[in-house]
C-alpha cells in the first residue's frame, strides 16, 4: 500500500509540475500584455507588483469510481444475487473477489496487471444474462479470487479467456478458445456467422431443448432470488416447461441496426460499420468485425425475411448517404403485413410505403394467409417509425404505430393469446364476467380475449397506444372493449361497479413490473383471477411475493401456474406467464 502511496504521490507531482508551469506562462504573458508605464502621475500611488497566481491544486486521485444503485431486477443487480449464491457455495466472501476499482483506475499499470490472458478457466453456471461463470486466480492477492464472466461459455467447459473490463466483485472476460467443451455446446449447430461477436444471441450452439431448459432454470432461479418467502413456504407450482417458438431462426419482425460516427465527423470518414453491438472487444481477433463496438451485419438471421430484405435495402442506401449523417443513428426495420385478393393487381397502392430495393420499388414478399386459397399476406418493411403497420393474429388485425411497442415474434404470439385467453376463465356459466387489461398497449390482449366477456377495460399510458387500441377494436368489430389513458392504477377508479368475484385482469407491464401503489390497488380491488404476462421473470417474481406476502388480500390468493414463453430463441430472454387465482 505504501508503494502506491508513492505512486499516486509520484503523478501528482507531475501533475502539480505541469500546472505550475501553466500558472508561470500565464503571469508571464499577463506581464507582456501590460503597457509600460513611462511617466506616472505624483498623486498617484505606484502600482504595485503583480503576485503570481497561487498554481491550482491537482485533483487526486484524477479517476473517481462510484458505485452506482443498482435495481435488483435488472441484469446487474440479479449478478450480485447469482455472484452471492456461487460465493455462499463454495464458503468465499466478497473481501475475497474484491476489485479495488479506485486503485486500478489511478494507478499506472495496473490496468495491464488487470486485464490480460488467463487459461484453463472452468465454468461452474450460466447467469440469467446468458453469460458462463468461473474464478480465476487475483492478480494482485494469489490467495484470493476474481469471478470472471465468460460469454458464449457453458457449465463444464474449460476456456481461455481475455480479461478487458473490471467491476468491484467481477470482471469481464471474452472467451478465446474453448479448451474442454462440455458436452451440450454443439458449435455444428451455429447458423450465423457473427455469432460470438454480436451482442445479439448467446445460444446458437445449443440445441433447441437445452436452450428452453436453460430458460426454464432462469425462472426457477427468478422466484429463488426474488419470492423467497413463497419459496421457503412451498407456496409456489412447479415451473412448467418452456413453450418452444414455432419459429426458431427467422422469426423477429423488427430490428433496430445502428452505427456510430465520431463528434466531429471528418469529410474523409471511412463508412463506420452497420450492424448491432459487439460482445465484449476482442481486440486479439483476427477476424473482421471483432474490433468495432458495433459489427457490421450484413443479415441478421433470427429477422424474418421481409426485415432482412429491408436491411439488405437500407444497407446499399447507407453506403451511399452516409456522410450525410450529422450523428449516429438507429434505423428502424419492422414488418408490415397487409392482407389482399390472390388475383389482387394494383400490389404497390395496397401495401403502403415501406424500404425499396436497387429499382426504387418497395419489396415485397408474398405468403400464404390461414389456408385462404383467395387470400395472400403481402409483407414489407417499414422504416418511418410514424407509419402505420398492421399484424394479423388469430384471426384479429392489429394497428400501430412502427416505431411503439408491438410483440417482435408473431409466429409465437397465437399460442400465448390463447393461453391467456385459457387461462382467464371464471366459469363456464354464461353469467356476465369482466376483464380488465392493465398496461394494454395497442389493444393485444384485449382484444384477443374479448368474445365470451361481458366487457373489457383496457389502461394504458402511451396516449397513441390508446387511439390504436380503440381503432383496432373497431377494425375487429369488438363493441364491449373501453380503453383508458393514464397510469395502471387509473383503472380502479372506474371499476368500483364492477363485480370483483367475476372480474379477471391481465398484467403485461414493461421489464421494471408493476409498482407498489399499483399492486396495493389491485389486492384492494380483489379481482377473481390474473395472469401477469412478463418480458422481466426478475421483476414479475418481485411483484408476485409482493402481492401475495406484502397486500392486504394477498393471503387470500394462490399461484397457479408460472410458465416460460420461448418469444426469441438463440437468446437467453425469456417471457413468463403467471396465473394467480382467489383460494
Ligand atoms: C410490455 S408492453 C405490453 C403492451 C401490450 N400488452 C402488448 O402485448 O402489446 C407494456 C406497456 O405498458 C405501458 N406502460 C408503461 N408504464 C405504464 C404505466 N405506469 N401504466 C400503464 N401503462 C404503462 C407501455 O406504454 C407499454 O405499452
Amino acid at each position: 500500500m505504501e508503494q502506491e502511496n508513492a505512486i499516486v504521490e509520484a503523478v501528482a507531482t507531475v501533475i502539480q509540475g505541469a500546472e505550475n508551469k501553466r500558472a508561470l506562462s500565464t503571469t508571464a504573458s499577463g506581464s507582456e500584455a501590460t503597457t509600460p508605464e513611462t511617466a506616472s502621475p505624483a498623486h498617484k500611488k505606484p502600482r504595485q507588483q503583480r503576485q503570481p497566481k497561487t498554481p491550482r491544486q491537482p485533483k487526486t486521485p484524477r479517476y473517481k469510481y462510484k458505485i452506482k444503485a443498482i435495481d435488483p431486477s435488472t441484469p446487474m443487480g440479479v449478478l450480485k444475487l447469482e455472484i452471492d449464491e456461487i460465493l455462499e457455495e463454495r464458503k468465499l466472501t466478497r473481501e475475497q473477489i474484491f476489485n479495488d476499482m479506485k486503485m486500478i483506475l489511478n494507478i499506472e499499470g495496473k490496468r495491464e496487471i488487470y486485464h490480460r490472458p488467463v487459461q484453463n478457466v472452468e465454468i461452474l453456471s450460466l447467469t440469467s444474462n446468458g453469460d458462463g461463470l468461473g474464478f480465476i486466480v487475483h492478480p494482485e492477492r494469489p490467495e484470493d479470487f476474481q469471478v470472471c464472466l465468460v460469454p458464449f461459455a457453458y457449465p463444464g467447459d474449460i476456456v481461455d479467456v481475455y480479461v478487458f473490463k473490471t467491476h468491484p466483485h467481477h470482471v469481464e472476460s471474452d472467451l478465446v478458445k474453448v479448451i474442454k467443451a462440455n458436452d451440450l455446446r454443439k458449435d455444428e449447430l451455429v447458423r450465423c456467422r457473427y455469432f460470438g461477436k454480436c451482442s445479439g444471441c448467446q445460444y446458437q450452439n445449443l440445441d433447441y431443448n437445452t436452450q428452453l431448459q436453460f430458460k426454464k432454470s432462469t425462472i426457477v432461479n427468478a422466484y429463488k432470488f426474488f419470492a423467497p418467502s413463497l419459496v421457503a413456504e412451498a407456496q409456489l407450482p412447479e415451473i412448467s416447461a418452456t413453450e418452444p417458438s414455432p419459429l426458431q431462426y427467422g422469426y423477429r419482425t423488427k430490428l433496430t441496426p445502428h452505427f456510430n460516427l465520431p463528434k466531429k465527423v471528418p469529410a474523409d470518414l471511412p463508412k463506420p460499420p452497420l450492424g448491432f453491438g459487439s460482445k465484449g472487444r476482442p481486440k486479439w481477433r483476427e477476424t473482421a468485425g471483432g474490433e468495432k463496438s458495433v459489427v457490421d451485419i450484413e443479415e441478421c438471421i433470427i429477422g424474418t425475411a421481409i426485415v432482412n430484405k429491408g436491411m439488405s435495402n437500407e444497407r446499399r442506401r447507407y453506403d451511399q448517404e452516409f456522410r450525410k449523417y450529422k450523428r449516429a443513428a438507429t434505423i428502424l426495420l419492422r414488418e408490415n403485413s397487409t392482407l389482399i385478393e390472390s388475383d389482387s393487381t394494383d400490389l404497390n397502392e395496397k401495401v403502403g410505403d415501406g424500404s425499396r430495393d436497387v429499382d426504387g420499388e418497395v419489396s415485397k414478399i408474398k405468403v400464404e394467409f390461414e389456408n385462404n386459397e383467395k387470400a395472400i399476406l403481402v409483407k414489407t418493411c417499414v422504416t418511418d417509425s410514424k407509419q402505420i403497420v398492421q399484424e394479423y393474429i388469430g384471426g384479429n388485425v392489429f394497428e400501430f404505430s412502427a416505431g411503439e411497442f408491438f410483440q417482435n415474434n408473431n409466429a409465437i404470439l397465437p399460442i400465448v393469446t390463447s393461453y391467456v385467453k385459457q387461462n382467464l376463465k371464471i366459469d363456464d356459466e354464461p353469467k356476465e364476467n369482466f376483464l380488465v387489461d392493465a398496461y394494454c398497449g395497442s389493444g393485444l390482449f384485449s382484444i384477443s380475449c374479448s368474445d365470451g366477456v361481458s366487457k373489457v377495460f383496457g389502461v394504458e399510458i402511451s396516449a397513441d397506444s390508446v387511439r390504436f387500441a380503440e381503432r383496432n377494436a373497431a377494425k375487429n368489430n369488438i363493441l364491449n372493449a373501453k380503453f383508458i389513458h393514464g397510469k395502471a392504477e387509473k383503472i380502479f377508479g372506474d371499476l368500483s361497479e364492477l363485480p370483483k368475484e367475476r372480474t379477471s385482469v391481465i398484467l403485461d407491464p414493461p421489464r421494471k413490473g408493476c409498482d407498489d401503489v399499483f399492486l396495493n390497488q389491485l389486492a384492494e380491488f380483489n379481482p377473481a383471477r390474473i395472469v401477469y404476462i412478463s418480458c422481466n421473470v426478475h421483476s414479475q417474481a418481485r411483484d408476485v411475493e409482493y402481492f401475495l406476502t406484502k397486500t392486504e388480500a394477498g393471503k387470500l390468493y394462490k399461484v397457479e401456474s408460472i410458465k416460460g414463453f420461448d418469444f426469441f430463441p438463440q437468446t437467453h430472454h425469456v417471457e413468463t406467464i403467471a396465473v394467480l387465482s382467489l383460494k
